[in-house]
């Protein structure tokens, strides 16, 4: 039964029965009960999503631990699909490091990536990013490894190195992270299938590929970046930006045209809604439960 595996081994099972698992963002709960419900195996936290989505921030690394927590909580109350979670830099040294894997584990997390970036952060696609040392890196990973209490927690080391140390410093610090226990390898930025390739036979772990919209990586199809080597296809952000987009519309229709008539198409209707939140069956029982109250009126 599924529900008896923890969050990290449903997580290990999706990567197991799917080549490659597809991970989609999901910035709340709602859209993560739609993600499930349309057949995802994998969903997935993203750090921008929570810094732009849950409170109006670039993303930064402006956002705490905390916050990213009550995202995740809300998250996984809602659906049994395992969570890959953005942890940005860790928040912190080794022992910050630590707490944070716990308290994503308590959470209900199946998974996190971490990254080598210094924690005066960027998104992984834009320019002048600044890295740690490998050393440094490699203690962020014996930090989250020890720190987990399922052995089935899954720990994913993002490398940024490719943008300015190219692909054999990011090969090697990957191959460094495995070393230290990494589970798998986030190769962020790569602008090549080749690079994909080149990660895959150099490493003995799954490869993800960031398929972000408007960065360095061209949005590849899922069976080119199998045939790539990709393990993980992760889509971050996919769904947030066509709902701001349908979001921006019908703000500008209401304020132009003073009703929401020609923007009505883009909405998912009432029943829609109710069918993905499984209203009718909580109304049931409403009726069920309190059908003596009514009759006492
Ligand atoms: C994956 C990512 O870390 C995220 O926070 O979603 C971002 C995505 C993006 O900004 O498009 C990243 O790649 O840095
Ligand atoms: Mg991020």
């Amino acid at each position: 039964m599924s529900n008896a595996l923890t969050p990290g081994a449903r997580f290990r099972k999706a990567l197991a029965e799917n080549n490659p698992l597809q991970i989609v963002g999901t910035v709340n709960a709602y859209t993560a009960l739609m993600a499930e419900r349309v057949g995802h195996h994998a969903i997935y936290l993203s750090g921008g999503g929570v810094a732009n989505a849950s409170y109006g921030l670039p993303d930064l690394g402006m956002t705490t631990m905390n916050d990213v927590l009550e995202d995740i909580r809300r998250i996984t109350g809602a659906v049994e699909t395992p969570l890959l979670v953005d942890i940005d830099t860790g928040w912190g040294g080794a022992f910050n490091i630590s707490r944070t894997i716990k308290e994503m584990e308590r959470a209900g997390a199946a998974a996190v990536h971490i990254e080598d970036q210094v924690a005066q952060k960027r998104c992984g696609h834009r320019p002048n990013k600044a890295i740690v040392t490998k050393e440094e890196m490699v203690d962020r990973i014996k930090a989250c490894v020890d720190a987990r209490t399922d052995e089935n927690f899954f720990i994913m080391a993002r490398t940024d190195a490719f943008q300015q140390e190219g692909l054999e410093a990011a090969i090697d610090r990957a191959q460094a992270c495995i070393e230290a226990g990494a589970d798998g390898i986030f190769a962020e930025a790569v602008t090549e299938l080749d690079h994909y390739k080149a990660f895959s036979s150099a490493l003995d772990a799954p490869i993800l590929a960031n398929i972000t919209e408007f960065g360095a990586t061209p949005l590849y199809n899922r069976s080119e970046l199998a045939e790539a080597g990709a393990d993980m296809v992760l889509y971050p952000l996919s769904a947030f930006r066509a709902m701001n987009k349908a979001a921006l519309m019908v703000y500008e229709n209401i304020l132009d045209k003073g009703d929401q008539k020609d923007v009505v198409d883009l909405m998912q209707t009432r029943m829609e809604l109710y069918d993905f939140l499984n209203y009718h069956q909580f109304e049931e029982k409403l009726d069920a439960l309190f059908a003596n109250k009514k009759s006492d009126q």
